[in-house]
């Protein structure tokens, strides 16, 4: 089988939303390959804390005695119990997929109403359930798809899109060139030319965070920018533009449009920068201000994972 489905993106290209079936319900989800977890809001949860999304009401197989627990790198999380339903994501159906619901999130899913949960794409070790881990979607349909990979397709402001089961050489230009994956973390982990530590390609992360000597390099050819701490990273005169940043992975080289690196305003006439530094997390992150540039191939086709990158 194959599928595909529409990515849209909140605003600012804050995080991209994919609609996902569930029980025949749509939900509309992070698809994350930062994480390996599908939860959703349920009506488990107190009404205040799921006023304006859409909540999961149990149409599964309740497996009880089953938790799940998860923080997220930004210091949201949320945690419930585990249902086993029908998942379809752009035609392609995972019969039995543990659905993990909610009893309850932190505060900053509560306010994002576009936003009714995650949809775990990195690997299944390091799913939270408990007592016994369960897998992806991915890995729940991937023996059926014709072949193993799915590929994201973010795109700057507008919609995108997620393939299953194939490549779609309309959407990007020139070869994909591929790289090994460490799974040793349970992430989608890259090594990125010029570029020092490991990396991780990761849907559900907006920013692009990378070692500070890479960071600062950047903005030392915006005039504006400047490091400010109490908006936490560097900002810049909205009106200024920005340098493309180009990157070499394996034998390919991917740019950045500088027009992508302006995430968004924070007060006034000063914007936030979509480069930010990555010390202090223990590895950079090629979220969506990166992936959005480029035809990303999530690749499980071989005896060892590997990631394609493409221009998009
Ligand atoms: N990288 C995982 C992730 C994704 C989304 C969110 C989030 C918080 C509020 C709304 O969305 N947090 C963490």
């Amino acid at each position: 089988s194959t599928g595909s489905v529409s990515a849209s993106p909140e605003s600012y290209d804050e995080s991209y939303l994919i609609p996902v079936s569930i029980g025949g319900t749509t939900f509309h989800l992070d698809l994350d390959t930062g994480s390996s977890d599908l939860w959703v809001f349920s009506t488990q949860q107190p009404a205040s804390q799921r006023s304006g999304h859409t909540a999961y009401k149990q149409t599964g197989t309740k497996k009880s005695g089953y938790t799940w627990n998860i923080s997220y790198g930004d210091g949201s999380g949320a945690k419930g119990d585990v249902y086993v339903d029908k998942v379809v994501v752009g035609g392609v159906t995972a019969t039995s997929q543990a659905v993990e619901a909610a009893t309850s999130v932190s505060s900053s899913f509560t306010s994002d109403t576009d936003n009714d949960g995650l949809i775990g794409a990195a690997f299944s070790s390091i799913n939270t359930v408990s007592p016994q881990q369960q897998l992806t979607f991915f890995d729940n349909v991937k023996n059926s798809l014709s072949q193993k990979l799915f590929a994201a397709r973010l795109r700057y402001h507008t919609a995108g899109t997620y393939d299953y089961g194939y490549i779609d050489s309309s959407k990007y230009s020139g070869s994909i060139h591929y790289v090994p994956v460490n799974t040793a973390n349970g992430f989608w982990e890259f090594t990125a030319s010029g570029v020092s530590g490991s990396s991780i390609a990761d849907t559900g992360t907006t920013l692009l965070y990378i070692p500070d000597s890479n960071v600062d390099a950047y903005y030392a050819n915006v005039d504006s920018a400047s490091y400010d701490s109490s908006q936490g990273g560097y900002t810049f005169d909205c009106d200024e533009s920005l340098p493309d940043w180009t990157v070499t992975i394996g034998s390919g080289s991917i740019t950045v449009p500088g027009e992508y690196i302006n995430f968004a305003p924070v007060s006034g006439n000063t914007c936030f920068g979509g480069i930010q530094s990555s010390d202090g997390i223990g590895f950079n992150i090629f979220g969506d201000i990166f992936l959005k540039a480029t035809y990303t191939v999530f690749d499980q086709t071989q005896s060892s994972p590997r990631l394609g990158f493409a221009q998009g």
